[in-house]
């Protein structure tokens, strides 16, 4: 240790692996699709990442990270590489990308891996499933990506790589109490992988261990110490960051004084924690701070004088030649660059910044930090953003007056059990009632129809027509399938949160804004920029008018509160809780519309209320008790005989039921297929009442499961919920389904929940 920067001083953690223009997910789509050849995929991803890597190095980025790109994941490719292929793929060849790709999105023979969120994100991983394997580094692709980098561009960069602790704490399927025979056969694999890098010259190593800001218990402090002194012993001068975010560290004192080179602390999520800690406790003499200061999470312009002073401040706690300036995270979670926004008024997308524009803010302090800019330049900067702050606007005074107001509105429905009675008269529904979540198979047709309605080429007539087609084609395929309570399908929508953000006031949407989701799936986040209002009923004409089509009762559709915040860039000059109240009162608005046109069952997802949860503990309660206000102010308005449904997705829920109990929502559906029954224990401990549909197919694979295989997940729900509370339906919307795909799994659904119905009529005769 005790490195001197000299020249180096900015840095990168993380670039967004899409392209542009989204040339990754089609490079990808087509070669699932069959359409190219698995050379030409190679051909098309390598000129992406190389692209990638000179874009940064022509931005002045001293330290530029390699294996942040991924085919799918990179907690995946973590698991690929040190083999951990669970069984069921283990007659596949375990290096090929056939292999590779089955596991994140399932073959004919085995189910895919579990996904879920990435901490707080709405990115989704992988989740590795050890079955007691021994890893081994079946092949080092950072030494690849390394040697392209350095023979394709002569860049020298930075191998990223996730770190074994957080690796293993995000793992399944192995005994918690083996984590440290899981550590130690870890050790060593990754001490190989690092001394291959620093054989081929790699001088630096970022390690992410994300999980050091969670809370984490006093007996994971020495394992970090174990497994970072063994990394020192063996390359006592490779220079390590170790590099954390999304929050403060927790056991600062220890942390810092692991044997790396460098701390990557994030000073932008952290609530102050992070620098509180430097200026009470120190930082040690020979380390370098790698410090977060550009937020890798949002989009607005940094104010870089601000910055600069942030800068200035830590320089009394560290000396500057041992600062490195980077952004607070990976810029995987923000869109590629503002350049390409066409459509943004002038004043908002100037104080926009993404993430070319964000390696451009980390430039201009680092060369602040060097002396080479002043205060006065990073003033000019500054304007824009400070423009758009002041301007008018953004403001909408009712709504503010409405907000401040909040307990004018009152949030307390008849109680669950009496509305319970009056639904259960009004539809009179069978036992294991079948539904499913929201949308159907948004085609290509659709798609594109969409796209030539956006660029004037169809009126809105002819648009309606088409979408109005598909409506009553899936209403009639609902009834031929023999489903219980119907969908509209949500074919007019790209995106169930960038539909609302379209159609309220206060929030923007972008042509070209798009974040990796999960595998080739992007979203673009809408960005809530000014105080929220209802304008006009948002969804329902396309409800009115399937529900005109059938006797069969149709889910009026929306999106929560909660998800709208946790799906949007969210402006940063009030409060999130502010923000929150105003879209719930909008949402408030649009509930009533529906129930007033007839609608009885009216369905608000909050997929995302456990991925804004705090990642600290003890702020979680706070935002919980938020998030239900949030829902209940949208939802409470309606008469006890109509029924609320809500929906969540791609979390764990075994530690918030409490949570969403206290939303009082009717019906829950929740996704739990491809966590293979970990959620239904937690229905053995946490006594739930409500009505509740959990997932019985997965919907991210194409394949069709059978009657056995959903009769299977039914038992196991059943063991632990009565069976007048449970609801079949799939996992979530089925979007992504191909047309034949969806009505296939539906089928067999149906018949699943039939035979379970003539079975329990049976056993009570
Ligand atoms: C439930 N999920 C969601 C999350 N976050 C959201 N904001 N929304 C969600 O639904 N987080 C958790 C999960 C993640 N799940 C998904 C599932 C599916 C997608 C997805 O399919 N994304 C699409 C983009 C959707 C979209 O906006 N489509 C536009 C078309 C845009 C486009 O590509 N246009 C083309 C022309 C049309 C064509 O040829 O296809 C063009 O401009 O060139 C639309 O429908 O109009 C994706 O493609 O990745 C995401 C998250
Ligand atoms: N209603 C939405 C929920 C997705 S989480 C859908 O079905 O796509
Ligand atoms: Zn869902």
């Amino acid at each position: 240790m005790g490195v001197s920067l000299l020249t180096l001083i900015s840095s990168n953690l993380g670039y967004p692996r899409i392209g542009e223009r989204r040339e990754w997910k089609r490079a990808l789509e087509s070669f699932w699709n069959g359409n190219i050849s698995e050379s030409s995929l190679e051909e098309t991803l390598k000129d992406i990442r190389l692209l990638n890597l000179k874009k940064q190095k022509e931005k002045g980025i001293d330290l530029i990270p390699v294996g942040d790109f991924s085919l799918y994941d990179h907690v995946l490719d973590t698991a690929f590489m040190f083999g951990y292929i669970p069984s069921r793929f283990q007659h596949m060849e375990p290096t090929s990308l056939k292999t590779y790709f089955a596991m994140a999105r399932g073959s004919d023979e085995a189910e895919a891996m579990e996904m879920t969120k990435w901490f707080n994100t709405n990115y989704h991983y992988i989740v590795p499933e050890l079955e007691n394997k021994t890893p081994a580094l079946v092949k080092n692709r950072l030494l690849e990506l390394f040697q392209e980098a350095k023979n394709e561009l002569n860049i020298e960069a930075k191998p990223v790589l996730l770190g074994p602790i957080t690796f293993l704490k995000l793992a399944k399927q192995y005994d918690q109490h083996d984590f440290h025979k899981h550590l130690s056969a870890l050790i060593p694999v990754y001490v190989q992988l690092l001394t291959e890098l620093a054989q081929a010259g790699a001088k630096w190593v970022q390690i992410d261990e994300p999980i050091l800001v969670q809370e984490l218990d006093d007996s994971s402090i020495p394992l970090f110490k174990e497994v970072y002194d063994a990394f020192h012993k063996a390359l006592p001068s490779l220079n390590i960051i170790l590099q954390t975010y999304f929050e403060s560290i927790t056991h600062y004192q220890e942390i810092v004084s692991l044997p790396v080179a460098a701390i990557g602390l994030d000073f932008v999520h952290d609530h102050g924690v992070n620098l509180s800690n430097i200026k009470t406790v120190g930082f040690p003499k020979d380390k370098i701070l790698a410090a977060g200061l550009i937020d890798g999470r949002n989009i607005w312009k940094a104010s870089l004088v601000s910055k600069a002073k942030e800068i200035d401040d830590l320089a009394q706690y560290v000396d500057i030649d041992r600062l490195i300036i980077q952004p607070s995270c990976s810029l995987l979670h923000v869109p590629v660059t503002v350049q390409n926004e066409q459509s943004l008024p002038s004043i908002l997308k100037n104080a926009l910044s993404f993430a070319d524009e964000k390696l451009d803010e980390v430039n201009e302090l680092a060369q602040y930090a060097k002396g080479k800019r002043t205060i006065d330049d990073l003033k000019q900067y500054d304007r824009s953003y400070t423009d758009f702050i002041h301007s008018s606007f953004r403001t909408n005074e009712k709504v503010q007056e409405a907000t401040k107001n909040i307990g004018a509105y009152p949030t307390k429905r008849l109680d669950y059990t009496e509305r319970q009675k009056l639904h259960k008269k009004r539809w009179n529904l069978p036992i294991l009632p079948t539904t499913t979540i929201g949308s159907f198979p948004q085609t290509k047709e659709i798609r594109q129809i969409r796209l030539k309605w956006r660029k004037g080429e169809y009126t809105n007539e002819q648009y309606e027509s088409v979408i109005n087609n598909e409506i009553k084609k899936w209403i009639d395929i609902q009834e031929q399938l023999g489903l219980d309570v119907f969908v509209h399908g949500e074919f007019e929508r790209t995106d169930m949160v960038e539909f609302f953000g379209e159609k309220l006031n206060g929030i923007a949407v972008t042509n070209n804004g798009w974040v990796q989701s999960y595998g080739s799936r992007c979203v673009r986040p809408p960005i809530i920029y000014g105080d929220v209002a209802f304008d006009q009923p948002m969804t329902v004409k396309e409800s009115v008018y399937a529900q005109s089509l059938t006797s069969k009762p149709v889910k009026g559709m929306l999106t929560g509160p909660v998800t709208i915040l946790n799906w949007s860039f969210v402006r940063n000059d009030i409060d999130r809780i502010s923000v929150l109240r105003q879209l719930a009162l909008a949402i408030r608005e649009e509930v009533l519309a529906l129930e007033k046109n007839g609608i009885g069952m009216i369905q608000v997802d909050e997929p995302a209320l456990r991925e804004g949860l705090p990642l600290k503990q003890s702020k979680q309660k706070e935002y919980i008790e938020g998030a239900a206000e949030a829902f209940k102010l949208a939802t409470s308005s309606v008469r006890p005989e109509t029924q609320i449904h809500t929906h969540m997705c791609y979390s764990q829920f075994e530690d918030i039921m409490e949570a969403i109990d206290n939303l009082d929502a009717d019906v829950i559906s929740i996704e739990s297929s491809r966590s293979h029954g970990e959620l239904v224990h937690a229905f053995e401990t946490y006594q739930y009442k409500r009505e509740i549909g959990l997932g019985v197919y997965d919907i991210h694979s194409p394949r069709i499961p059978s009657v056995e295989e959903m009769a299977k997940n039914i038992d196991r729900a059943l063991a632990v919920l009565d069976v007048r509370q449970f609801w079949v339906n799939p996992d979530c919307g089925l979007k992504t389904r191909s047309v034949d795909e969806t009505i296939s799994a539906l089928k067999v659904m149906v018949e699943a929940a039939k035979t379970y119905r003539e079975k329990i009529t049976a056993a009570q005769i």
